[in-house]
């Protein structure tokens, strides 16, 4: 665990080839906590790899804390653990929320990275928000929107996200609970292009769940504590940065625009449209896609 000095213990896990290739893997969310599937995609056998769960998530405690948990705090988080590791640079891997997360790292640090795989281009615009969180979504899953509707009081929907902070920092602690598997719930059933009973599954926990939607609306209500636009904005600082992306062109929770609106920004970075996937990486495509860039890295 790493003492973060400001109430986070952060766990970490180094995994792969001492000497290999640098690397650092930035989990969704916020809130997602990292998994097996995500270390799995690194050769050990030519990687040096670290995992970590963001602060107050997975096994890092206290656990759904939403103190001193910012974005810009998990970049500093970043640069603890590459330090830690005795890293010149690294490769930052970053899927969904972890490809805001490595966008705002990588332009905050550029020195640091050696090359970016970032996959369903997520930079918290309003737009994206609102398709996710208030309408857009809700029009292709229209059976799972009334579940997550079903929290949040009539005269409180024209804002769901106002709405759902204040239920997801309730003092009871079953409107708590409520609120956040429903939150949870949401994109656990949606980030696939066909049903996923392993993520929804997984979203149902409830101490998963508490987790994921708490930190997830704190992060999305702040706007990730950035300006609106602004990692597209800023793509000038890391365009000579080797990356690749990955997008499925059927992601309903980072639709395929933000990717697209990057990649018109930094014609630099490789560009992959899998055209028959959703958001998850699991998606078929989506994942060997992945594994093909972070194999083409290790050969660089
Ligand atoms: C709006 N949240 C997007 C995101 O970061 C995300 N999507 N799926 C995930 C998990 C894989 C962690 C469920 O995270």
């Amino acid at each position: 665990m790493m003492d973060t000095g400001e109430g986070h213990l952060v766990y970490w896990e180094r995994c792969g080839k001492p000497g290999g290739v640098p690397a650092v893997v930035l989990h969704g969310g916020p809130g997602g906590g990292c998994t097996p599937t995500q270390r799995q995609l690194f050769d050990p056998e030519r990687y040096d790899v670290l995992l970590f769960d963001q602060r107050g998530c997975g096994r890092s405690t206290p656990h759904a804390s939403l103190e001193n948990n910012t974005t810009w705090r998990l970049v500093d988080d970043i640069e603890r653990l590459r330090k830690m590791c005795g890293f010149e640079k690294w490769l930052v891997f970053g899927g969904s929320w972890g490809s805001t997360l490595a966008l705002a790292y990588a332009e905050t640090h550029p020195q640091s990275v050696s090359a970016l795989v970032l996959r369903g281009i997520f930079t918290l615009r309003k737009a994206e928000l609102h398709w996710y969180y208030q309408e857009g979504a809700s029009w292709l899953f229209p059976d799972k929107w009334e579940r997550f509707l079903e929290p949040v009081a009539e005269d409180q929907r024209h804002d769901l996200m106002s709405a759902y902070r204040k239920l997801l920092t309730s003092e009871d602690e079953e409107i708590r609970g409520r609120a956040a598997v429903a939150w949870s719930v949401w994109e656990g059933e949606t980030i696939t292009l066909l049903p996923n009973e392993g993520f929804a599954t997984q979203h149902r926990d409830p101490s998963y769940a508490l987790a994921f939607a708490r930190i997830e609306n704190h992060y999305f209500v702040h706007a990730g504590w950035m300006d609106e636009g602004q990692l597209i904005r800023d793509v000038e600082a890391i365009r000579h940065i080797p990356a690749v992306i990955v997008q499925g062109r059927y992601d309903t929770a980072t639709p395929v625009r933000t990717a697209w609106d990057l990649h018109r920004a930094w014609p630099e970075a490789e560009f992959v449209m899998i055209d028959d996937a959703g958001h998850a990486v699991s998606e078929p495509g989506i994942l060997s896609a992945l594994l093909d860039a972070v194999d083409r890295f290790a050969d660089k």
